[in-house]
């Protein structure tokens, strides 16, 4: 955040417009496909607008509702179709090239799911419905064009109903969990991974190179968290599957330099019910009740310490 120190205070401060909400449309008027994305887009921009805070001069501000109409604008702008990054790069180079005040510009953007609609084997040319995760970037981008890139997936709900335990954890008065080799495995994954390209200039010029990539980190993710289709894959703890999907991404992609996984436990508590005088239900790996309250909460970042290099 910009600083400023004011007789033995200091001001840290930043100001943007959150949630901006844009669809672009992309037409094909010949009978192909039209292409959409739905956007959900804030900006903070770091900039000296001190007078404002301290002596109600705003000669120096960067209007939030100018900031809003600017993606609109830009959006108009875009007359092909391009990656959330690379909408958010754009406008972030917009705001730090324009404006003298402005010294970097933080630009988060959530995309919503909408995917083609498929009718009877065919694919659609012009409907769609909404998918179940959402893509998400943050890019920030400083007046020297320097660049710090992170994309996301958010709301990745998986379940496997077999090949996941939890044994040999500490146990103490307080424990009650049994050990087990055989549970449901179910969580709801938000992942970041950041990219290593440190300046602006230094991206890929492929078209939707970032929206690719965002299919194909899922993609890995997945196989990861699943293993294949028949035999699966064991999986002795949240945590080591975590690790495995984390280390499968640093693995596929040699410019994605740290991937941040969120994972928690949701539970499906065996069902075991009895009366006084019999059993009514004796759980035998087959009777749930789905939980999403509470949760084990695990989440680590995965980085390339480059020692190796
Ligand atoms: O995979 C798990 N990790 C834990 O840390 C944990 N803790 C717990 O009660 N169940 C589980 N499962």
């Amino acid at each position: 955040m910009a600083n400023i120190d004011l007789d033995g205070f200091k001001l840290d401060q930043r100001h943007g417009k959150a949630r901006i909400r844009v669809t672009r449309v992309w037409r094909n008027n010949h009978g192909g496909n039209d292409f959409m994305v739905e956007w959900n887009v804030s900006i903070s921009l770091l900039s000296d607008c001190l007078n404002a805070y301290v002596s109600d001069d705003n000669s120096n501000i960067v209007a939030t509702d100018t900031m809003k109409n600017t993606v609109y604008a830009m959006a108009k702008e875009c007359s092909k179709r391009l990656s959330a990054e690379n909408f958010a790069i754009l406008l972030a180079k917009h705001f730090t090239s324009y404006y003298k005040q402005v010294n970097a510009a933080i630009i988060k953007i959530i995309e919503k799911p909408w995917e083609r609609v498929n009718i009877d084997g065919q694919l659609h040319t012009h409907g769609f419905k909404l998918g179940p995760e959402k893509h998400t970037t943050e890019v920030i981008v400083k007046k020297s064009g320097a660049l710090q890139l992170t994309s996301g997936i958010e709301g990745m709900s998986v379940l496997k109903t077999t090949k996941s335990g939890f044994e040999g954890f500490i146990r103490d008065k307080y424990t009650a969990l049994p050990e087990t080799q055989e549970r449901i495995l179910a969580t709801e994954v938000t992942a970041s991974w950041k990219y290593s390209y440190e300046s602006v200039s230094s991206i890929p010029q492929i078209p939707l190179y970032f929206t690719e990539r965002y299919l194909d980190v899922k993609k890995v993710l997945a196989n990861a968290f699943f293993g294949p289709p028949r035999e699966g894959v064991y999986s002795a703890s949240v945590q080591s599957t975590l690790f495995h999907m984390a280390k499968a991404v640093l693995n596929s992609f040699p410019e994605i330099s740290s991937v941040q996984l969120k994972m928690p436990n949701i539970h499906f508590l065996p069902v075991n019910i009895s009366s006084k005088d019999n059993a009514i239900v004796k759980f035998n790996d087959d009777v749930y009740v789905p939980t999403d309250e509470p949760h084990g909460t695990i989440e680590a970042t995965l980085s390339r310490t480059w020692s190796k290099m």
